[in-house]
């Protein structure tokens, strides 16, 4: 009961918590998500620049200036450089990019950056290119009543295993493979896997104590064991691609990371005389690359799915910006990386548009590394407190986005203030494929739009419910779409 009288005793804003579940009940309930949750109360509060909430018996904060969120985002990263604390020893698939932190994080970052230029981009199109054509002849074979995320998912698993990792998973071909088989089991939105992340994410020293893990012991087999086959067979092949797997490899070679001396933006590390980050270097081993590669699936794969089918839902239900998108797409037969990523704005809007409205993470987190007044309040917080920021809530704000509830491609011509476009995070731990995700969305969307005419199959309730105990922000119920054949020209 203590607990939920910290925000209170601070004398800041925030919704009644209820014993033990905090402002999450309804999660647990599975009423609503925790980006819905997180809107609701920045919806309730809209003269508040932060307002606190209890994630269970965790008090946190919801940034719900605008500034402030640049502040936390960018400005005053040094502040906020973490998004998690789960303790990292012991365990090399703890070491990826997303749990990483600090200079740790930086480090490793930027030996994966690289992954993710134009010059890579461009090279992996003309594969993500074919798996889309493939996508398409999947699709041909039946154009009723398809439950397109089912199909989209094995194209965007085709894709990352095949660009990230060179592996040919046929997920799209053979229709259930056994690397689609392990992902749709390390996804399904079961209670078990719920408060299993609930934990980690809320307790996560108790998490670690009682040694519960982010995935599944079946999962982490399963694709550790592929990961690691893909690294013994390139080192043992004398081929070099432009993949994942080869700067893993190369990594490897070396054998480490090093990590920077001290610089002073990270002032904050040496806090209480806390110098653990000096002059370290990371081991590189494959069980530590296997856990960057385990985050690029995970991040990647259901998180592209869902985009993807979500934008094919609002061209369904908008059926002039379909056409429109239809017809700019049409004006590129030179179907290049370049085409699609600088010349065609409509169908970028509409993916934007999507996004916006329906993110698959609608709510990012940092945690608070060095304590930080908040400009303007008299609100301080100190190290290890989490701090939220409400995505979706953002981008349902109707000050910001006129009626946000419609989907207008045409809104992202003006752009828009900074840090108010948030699916893909913000600052420098913003997402580190978010190149390589639009270009993947975009390409598949343009080939969906240029064979087939996409309706709705049967009535849909709207808005459309979100499962609250999905990773990534899947409907509840599977949407199904007709398909319509666009004769070749
Ligand atoms: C539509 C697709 C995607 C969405 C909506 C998405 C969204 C996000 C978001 C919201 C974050 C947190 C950013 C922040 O805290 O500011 C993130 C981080 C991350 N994403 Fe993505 N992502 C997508 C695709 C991908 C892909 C394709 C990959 C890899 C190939 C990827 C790898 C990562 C990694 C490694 C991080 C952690 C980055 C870091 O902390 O340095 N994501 N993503």
């Amino acid at each position: 009961w203590r607990r939920n009288q910290y925000w209170k005793n601070l004398g800041v804003p925030h919704p009644k918590p209820i014993l033990f579940f905090g402002n999450f009940l309804d999660l647990v309930l599975r009423r609503k998500t925790q980006a819905e949750i997180m809107r609701d109360i920045y919806n309730e509060f809209p003269d508040e620049p932060v307002v606190g909430f209890y994630q269970f018996l965790s008090p946190r904060l919801i940034v719900r200036g605008q500034d402030l969120v640049e502040r936390v985002l960018v400005k005053d990263f040094q502040h906020f450089v973490d998004r998690s604390n789960f303790p990292q020893s012991g365990n090399p698939l703890l070491l990826n990019l997303f749990g990483l932190t600090g200079n740790r994080w930086r480090a490793m970052r930027a030996k994966f950056s690289p992954m993710f230029t134009t010059g890579k981009l461009r090279h992996m199109f003309p594969q993500v290119n074919e798996i889309a054509d493939d996508l398409v002849g999947v699709l041909s074979k039946k154009t009723t009543d398809v439950n397109l995320k089912e199909e989209i998912s094995n194209f965007t698993m085709d894709v990352i295993s095949s660009c990230a990792f060179g592996l040919e998973t046929g997920a799209l071909k053979c229709g259930n493979s056994k690397f689609r088989e392990e992902s749709k089991f390390a996804f399904q939105p079961s209670f078990k896997q719920f408060a299993k992340r609930m934990l980690l994410f809320s307790a996560p020293k108790l998490a670690s104590a009682l040694n519960v893990k982010f995935m599944q012991a079946r999962t982490e087999k399963y694709f550790g064991g592929v990961i690691r086959s893909a690294l013994d067979s390139r080192r043992r092949s004398n081929l070099t691609r432009n993949d994942f797997v080869q700067q893993m490899v190369n990594l490897l070679e070396k054998g480490y990371v090093e990590i920077e001396n001290h610089h002073p933006s990270d002032d904050y590390l040496d806090i209480e005389g806390n110098k653990r980050y000096e002059n370290e270097k990371i081991e590189l081993n494959d069980d530590v690359m296997v856990g960057q590669s385990f985050v690029f699936l995970l991040a990647g794969f259901e998180t592209t799915a869902t985009a993807i089918s979500f934008t094919c839902l609002e061209l369904a239900l908008n059926e002039d910006a379909q056409n429109k998108a239809r017809e700019e797409i049409k004006r590129f037969p030179n179907f290049t990386y370049e085409n699609i990523r600088d010349n065609m704005p409509f169908l970028e809007g509409c993916v934007k548009e999507s996004l916006r409205m329906h993110p698959p993470v609608g709510n990012l987190v940092r945690l608070c590394v060095k304590a930080y007044t908040f400009p303007g309040t008299a609100v301080t917080i100190e190290p290890g407190t989490f701090v939220n920021v409400p995505s979706l809530a953002i981008h349902s704000n109707p000050d910001i986005y006129p009626e946000p509830e419609d989907f207008v491609p045409e809104r992202w011509h003006a752009g828009g203030p900074p840090c108010s476009y948030l699916p893909f995070g913000d600052g420098p731990r913003i997402c580190i494929g978010m190149r390589f995700a639009t270009m993947e969305i975009k390409c598949c969307l343009a080939k969906l739009l240029l064979n087939y005419r996409i309706k709705l199959h049967g009535d849909l309730e709207l808005p459309v419910k979100i499962d609250p105990y999905s990773f990534f922000g899947g409907p509840v119920k599977p949407i199904f779409f007709d398909l319509e054949r666009i004769p070749a020209e």
